[in-house]
């Protein structure tokens, strides 16, 4: 090893060292807040706030993501010295669902997996699970309208929201693809990789595709069949010791699935805050625009608006909006009370810190 090699592996030996030190004082820090705090260890409102300044700072060569990965770990690990608490997800492991919990919450916690979207809120409803995270839309195939039609029925709140990437992958026991003869995967993942699979595996015909329940069920499947491949998240691959073969396979490479934390917690304002609401009127011609005309009028932005059929009365519709800005800001305070003076029906699902 040359003299100058050694030289600059001393200098990160000395910065680890500082490091490990200035970790642990961290975490005596957060664990004298937990402390000095009442109720819960997750506040989203300040890890949205640290992220955001961390941002600012990041001068590389580290990109933000990765800064936001490495903190994310350091906080989750600070937040389990505080209170351990438990994370209910649509399983099972390996999903989308599990990798959005890690991009959100880091490693240090326990996790649920759960049969339904149905269960994740049951799970969290009878205190089983101090959080839920669910999907609620995806850019292309739009609304989960399960989610939403239990978010009007639930007490609980939402508390936060993440988004992620979904970058499809090809796995299986090896990484020889001449001796793949069937790929099993959900059937919204084969769609959303059609093209790849016409260019690289052109010899696999229709009826070699074989739908599985779920995409990590797909990865179940392949483990235990070396012809066999599956198209699923990375993180099955992990779950099920599968070898990527190929990554991110997807046609649309913006493919992007929202998913929502949901939890007893009242979350203060961050700075930067969203606002979901339920909403009904009457069904009469300029209802929807006087229902939303407060929204305007207290220049408030929209960030989404979905109907969904009420189940209550035929062609009676649930409006679902989003806004920018917390419930608990002046101008949003205002626009709400005027929403509620309009909306035959109105419920906040919660505020929380924008993703
Ligand atoms: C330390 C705290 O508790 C938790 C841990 C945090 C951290 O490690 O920075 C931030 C917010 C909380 O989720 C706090 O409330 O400030």
């Amino acid at each position: 090893m040359t003299e100058q090699l050694t030289r600059l592996r001393d200098e990160i030996d000395a910065i680890d060292n500082e490091l490990l030190q200035l970790l642990n004082t961290r975490a005596r820090l957060a664990q004298e807040i937990g402390r000095k705090k009442s109720g819960t260890a997750y506040r989203p409102e300040r890890e949205s706030q640290i992220f955001t300044r961390l941002k600012q700072l990041n001068a590389g060569p580290l990109s933000h993501e990765r800064i936001i990965q490495l903190f994310t770990e350091i906080i989750s690990a600070c937040r389990a010295l505080e209170e351990p608490f438990t994370v209910a997800y649509l399983g099972p492991q390996g999903t989308f669902s599990e990798e959005a919990v890690t991009k959100r919450f880091g490693s240090a916690i326990n996790t649920l997996a759960s049969s339904s979207i149905d269960d994740v809120f049951r799970k969290v409803e009878s205190g089983t699970a101090h959080y839920g995270v669910v999907p609620v839309e995806n850019s292309t195939e739009g609304a989960v309208g399960r989610t939403m039609d239990l978010l009007l029925q639930t007490p609980l709140k939402i508390c936060g929201e993440i988004e992620l990437s979904v970058h499809q992958c090809l796995m299986a026991q090896h990484s020889e693809l001449t001796k793949i003869k069937k790929i099993y995967s959900h059937p919204q993942s084969f769609a959303q990789c059609q093209k790849w699979l016409k260019e690289n595996l052109p010899n696999l015909h229709v009826m070699d595709r074989i739908d599985a329940a779920s995409n990590a069920d797909a990865a179940r499947l392949a483990a235990s069949d070396p012809h066999a491949a599956a198209i699923a998240g990375k993180k099955a691959a992990e779950v099920f010791g599968l070898t990527l073969c190929a990554r991110n396979i997807e046609d649309n490479p913006n493919n992007t699935t929202r998913f929502l934390i949901i939890g007893t917690q009242h979350i203060a304002p961050s700075g930067k805050d969203k606002t979901s609401l339920a909403m009904a009127t009457n069904n009469r011609p300029g209802a929807v625009h006087e229902l939303l005309a407060p929204l305007a009028h207290h220049r408030v932005s929209m960030t989404r608006l979905e109907s969904r059929p009420s189940r209550a009365n035929l062609w009676d519709y649930v409006f679902f909006v989003d806004i920018e800005g917390h419930q608990e800001d002046e101008h949003i305070a205002k626009a709400l009370q005027a929403l509620r003076n309009n909306a035959t029906f109105l419920k906040i699902l919660g505020s929380y810190p924008a993703a």
